[in-house]
């Protein structure tokens, strides 16, 4: 079965173009990322998928229900979990306190596990939490109840390393429980270690839509060879090379062609040792978003894979 189905959805702010005729569907049990630089429409999306904002065109259906359709809605939302991007908690309330009102709506049965994974300070108000405490509070409650269906907003924003990495093991873990995933991300690597699909998107319309291996491939493949002698990158060029760089003993360079051609090449060198491994995702993502992309190691910010320009 399809748990989200988006049929030509546009959403106009006025003039601004939120998302234009954005069409796309996600499998029951799959896990689905949603990438795209700053504005380039994924909370209008994930926003208009919880009925928070209403179609200017098109449609969208959440596990079968119309978002158009209120009451439709409400019903398919028992069995959905939301994780927005702000998380906008009353601040003058406990976690416990926000649990237990999520609970009274919408039920806990996995509470106890989840708070096994993710742990905020219950007994403290939301205006003493951290952002990542917050973070992790809104993510028991957006599972607590054992939804079919988690829609999430960047849901790794503000969590520190090792909270990211356990984020990722759980997700992993409810792919395999059947849990349907839909969530977006400025972060490439995360999107290769959860996703089974990523959807692209760049000024409101969908760029590229693909499984996680089928994107990597299309990357080439990231060689490192160490030759004996001295070799520089200009030397070094053939059909299919790109990015070439000297590293230590050798060079990397970036590989689109065929695996033959590159040992034929190979074979006039004398080589001491190659490494051949999957390409970085940042040269992945270039190929879509050109321009639009800054580079891990370009970035002011230099903890940020961000994709924002
Ligand atoms: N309430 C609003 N009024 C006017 N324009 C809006 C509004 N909300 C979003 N937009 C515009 O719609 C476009 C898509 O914004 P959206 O927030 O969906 O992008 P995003 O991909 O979620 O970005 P980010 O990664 O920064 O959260 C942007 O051009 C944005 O400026």
């Amino acid at each position: 079965m399809v748990a989200i189905e988006v049929t030509d959805l546009t959403k106009r702010y006025g003039e601004v173009i939120g998302v234009d005729s954005l069409s796309f569907s996600v499998e029951e049990g799959e896990v689905f990322g949603f990438l795209g630089p700053n504005g380039a429409g994924k909370t209008t999306t994930i926003r208009t998928l919880l009925g928070l904002l209403s179609p200017t065109d098109g449609t969208a259906r959440v596990l079968g229900a119309d978002v158009r359709d209120e009451a439709a809605l409400i019903e398919a939302k028992r069995r959905i979990g939301y994780l927005p991007a702000d998380l906008g908690f009353d601040e003058g309330l406990t976690g416990k306190r926000v649990l237990d009102h999520h609970a009274s709506i919408k039920g806990d049965a996995r509470r106890t596990e989840l708070l096994e994974l993710f742990d905020p300070p219950l007994e403290r108000v939301i205006r003493e939490y951290s952002t990542g405490n917050e973070r992790m509070l809104g993510i028991v409650q957006a599972f607590m109840h054992d939804p079919e269906l988690v829609i999430m907003d960047e849901p790794t924003s503000g969590l520190d390393p090792l909270k990211q990495e356990r984020f990722h093991e759980f997700i992993r873990a409810e792919r395999e429980r059947g849990t349907t995933v839909f969530f977006s991300s400025h972060v490439l690597s995360e999107v290769r270690q959860v996703c089974d699909r990523v959807g692209i998107l760049r000024e409101g319309r969908l760029v590229a839509l693909e499984d996680v291996e089928t994107l990597l491939n299309r990357g080439g493949k990231r060689v490192q060879v160490r030759l004996v002698g001295e070799t520089s990158p200009e030397k070094f060029v053939t059909e299919g090379m790109v990015d070439v760089e000297p590293i230590a003993g050798g060079l990397q360079f970036t590989y689109t062609g065929e695996y033959n051609a590159l040992l034929d090449y190979l074979a006039d060198h004398d080589v001491l040792d190659i490494d051949i491994g999957e390409p970085p995702l940042e040269d992945v993502f270039m190929h879509y978003y050109g321009d639009g992309f800054e580079r891990e190691s370009e970035s002011a910010t230099p903890k940020t894979e961000a994709l924002d320009a």
